[in-house]
């Protein structure tokens, strides 16, 4: 039998990415997708940010931003769920770190570390990457369960070379609109 949750809501953050189509409707859908979900809540949004491509360069500027989640799920069920949600919005897998209509990392399960083939946690790129880091200080609180999520984003932050590159992307419709707003 496979065991598909947990007993007890716990928190995880998870980074969103799009540089393809309605970059800022699609990352709205993927929130909202998640947030229908009966195991997920969405608790807390970062503001977006407008991203030069790191990795692979020939392609769109990214919006990338980060949001903190309840649920019951595993972090293997978690995934799952957001992998599914990354297809039914038209996630196609060629290039590596090339475009892409969305993408969603599980960055931090309630400090959980795995390394399994299917997923890594902590994220293994998220500490070197200033398109999830600076959003992801939009939302990380200094809760004594995340204290350890945020003395590392202190830290890594510390060790930026800075945030070129990067700028706030502003859009009255989603301050507005959004229930889950951090700010
Ligand atoms: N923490 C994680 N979050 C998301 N996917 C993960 C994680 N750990 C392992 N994976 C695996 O990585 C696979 C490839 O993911 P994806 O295509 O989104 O990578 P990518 O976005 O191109 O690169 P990156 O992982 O560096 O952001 C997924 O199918 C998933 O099984
Ligand atoms: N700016 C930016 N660059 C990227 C991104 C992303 O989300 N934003 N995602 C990648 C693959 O994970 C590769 N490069």
């Amino acid at each position: 039998m496979t065991i598909h949750s947990t007993s007890e809501a716990s928190e995880a953050y998870i980074a969103l990415g799009a540089n393809l189509g309605n970059r800022e409707e699609t990352l709205k859908e993927a929130l909202h997708r998640l947030d229908q979900h009966e195991d997920i809540e969405v608790v807390r949004c970062s503001r977006i940010y407008e991203t030069e491509p790191v990795g692979y360069l020939d392609q769109p500027q990214f919006l990338n931003m980060t949001a903190a989640l309840r649920t019951t799920l595993a972090p293997e069920a978690l995934l799952q769920v957001m992998l599914e949600i990354e297809n039914q919005l038209g996630r196609v897998r060629d290039i590596r770190y090339g475009p892409r209509t969305v993408d969603l990392d599980l960055l931090w399960a309630n400090g959980q570390v795995l390394d399994t083939p299917d997923l890594t946690l902590p994220h293994p790129r998220m500490m070197e990457r200033a398109f999830v880091l600076v959003p992801l200080s939009d939302i990380v609180t200094q809760d004594q369960s995340e204290a350890s999520l945020h003395s590392k984003l202190t830290a890594a932050l510390q060790e930026l070379d800075g945030k070129e590159g990067m700028r706030l992307w502003t859009s009255k419709e989603w301050e507005d609109g959004s229930e889950h707003s951090g700010n």
